[in-house]
């Protein structure tokens, strides 16, 4: 059964209402992504404020989470033609009980009386409840049973903002009072040695600590993996997986810039913004290699550290990116699976006898991480499993992360 959220308060602008209908509308009818699409809704207007700003942002998110519960409360999808109404229907479902629905023509035909009514028959079923789709929330009990429905309310939960302090140029103490000079108010997080959690929502972006390269965006789950591989200065490590760069920057700051970095990945321009990150990170053992035929044979056996950040669901970082949801498709999984399997048969080569190898995805399904790991380690008896940890966002509050630490040893 739903409880309301929070007891919400709205910002009667009619303004920030059309630049929510908007971003909805791209999100969910155009394909495009809720981050950038947030990041584009709020850079259109320059007028709103911080409180507005953030008005629009939590309203977005929210509602891509609770899409389907929405959709119960209204009784029917949601369409472009019905995207007011689905808004509307949100602050009925939240609003504290002194606020009203401004008396737009929009929100007309909002009944807060019959969408709690609606709302409380429709959240029967948990994938409504929980508003997941039932194919989603089926597999999801299927694989992990009873834990799915603590980590679904789990992933339900707005995500905080968590920036990794680079070492290569700061120590975190005195990042912190850098940013509290800027009125940043940001909280140690001891049990992780990199990390800072803001306090509040704040564009941290535009400040001159991110574009000198004093930190990065990063979750605390994410910021667990780089360490987990054991690097030291002086070592040649493959990023296999490298992306946009996020642990290949950890791994040259735990490198302490010393030993060589080959970060790989399948697409350039990936790689061309992980090269502007390295540039602002002043890391400067980091090579980029796009992904070809011949590259990984070229690299059997020299490697004294390979980590393989694998494609995945993405299931783990729901609270940051709760679009996926919608957009994630069986078939996709599947695929995703045959890659994850294909990337650690082909890919584990690359490493030296004695070497290390961490396998690590933003997924909390044991079909993405433990099975993948058991049929690899069937298949290939010169390496063996030193260490394995799953990370569950209901457990620790952060995102859900798997990795796991393995030898070459023959
Ligand atoms: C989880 S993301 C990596 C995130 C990145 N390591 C970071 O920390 O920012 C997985 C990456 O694998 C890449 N990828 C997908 N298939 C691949 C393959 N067969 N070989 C190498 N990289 C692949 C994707 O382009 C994507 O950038």
């Amino acid at each position: 059964m739903f409880l309301p959220l929070q007891r919400m308060k709205i910002l009667p602008f009619r303004n920030l209402f059309v630049g929510i209908v908007d971003t909805l509308n791209q999100i969910f009818f155009e394909g495009k992504y809720a981050d950038r699409e947030v990041e584009k809704t709020l850079k259109s207007n320059r007028s709103w404020g911080a409180r507005d700003r953030a008005f629009i942002a939590e309203t977005v998110y929210d509602l891509v989470r609770w899409k389907r519960l929405v959709e119960g409360a209204m009784s029917r999808p949601l369409s472009p033609d019905t995207l007011w109404e689905f808004v509307g229907t949100w602050f009925a479902m939240n609003l504290a009980e002194e606020q009203h629905l401004p008396q737009w023509e929009e929100f007309r035909q909002i009944y807060p009386k019959e969408i709690l009514k609606r709302l409380h028959n429709s959240s029967s079923n948990p994938a409504v409840a929980q508003s997941f789709p039932d194919w989603l929330y089926a597999l999801g009990e299927k694989e992990l049973g009873q834990q799915w429905l603590q980590e679904v309310e789990a992933l339900n939960q707005q995500a905080p903002t968590i920036i990794r302090v680079n070492t290569l140029k700061i120590d975190r103490k005195s990042l912190q009072k850098l940013l509290k000079e800027r009125r940043i108010k940001t909280k140690i997080l001891s049990k992780f040695p990199y990390a800072l959690a803001l306090e509040e929502k704040t564009n941290i972006f535009r400040t001159d600590e991110f574009q000198n390269g004093l930190f990065e965006v990063q979750d605390v789950g994410s910021q667990l993996i780089a360490p987990f591989l054991r690097v030291e200065p002086g070592m040649r490590v493959v990023d296999a997986c490298a992306g946009a760069g996020g642990k290949t920057l950890h791994l040259a700051a735990l490198m302490q810039n010393k030993g060589q970095i080959i970060a790989m990945d399948l697409y350039e321009w990936k790689l061309k913004e992980l090269k502007k990150r390295a540039r602002r990170n002043d890391v400067q053992n980091v090579q980029t290699k796009v992904i070809e035929s011949k590259t990984i044979k070229r690299l059997d056996s020299t490697v004294d550290r390979l980590l393989i950040d694998a494609p995945c669901s993405g299931l783990g970082v729901l609270k940051r990116n709760p679009d996926t949801k919608w957009k994630l498709q069986p078939e996709f999984l599947d695929n995703i699976r045959a890659e994850q399997a294909k990337i650690l048969n082909d890919y584990s080569r690359m490493l030296k006898k004695g070497g290390l190898m961490v396998y690590a995805t933003c997924s909390i399904l044991p079909s993405e991480n433990q099975e993948q790991v058991e049929k690899f380690l069937a298949n290939h008896p010169n390496f063996t499993l030193i260490q394995e940890k799953q990370y569950f966002p209901s457990q620790y509050g952060y995102d859900g992360f798997y990795m796991a630490l393995m030898e070459r040893v023959e």
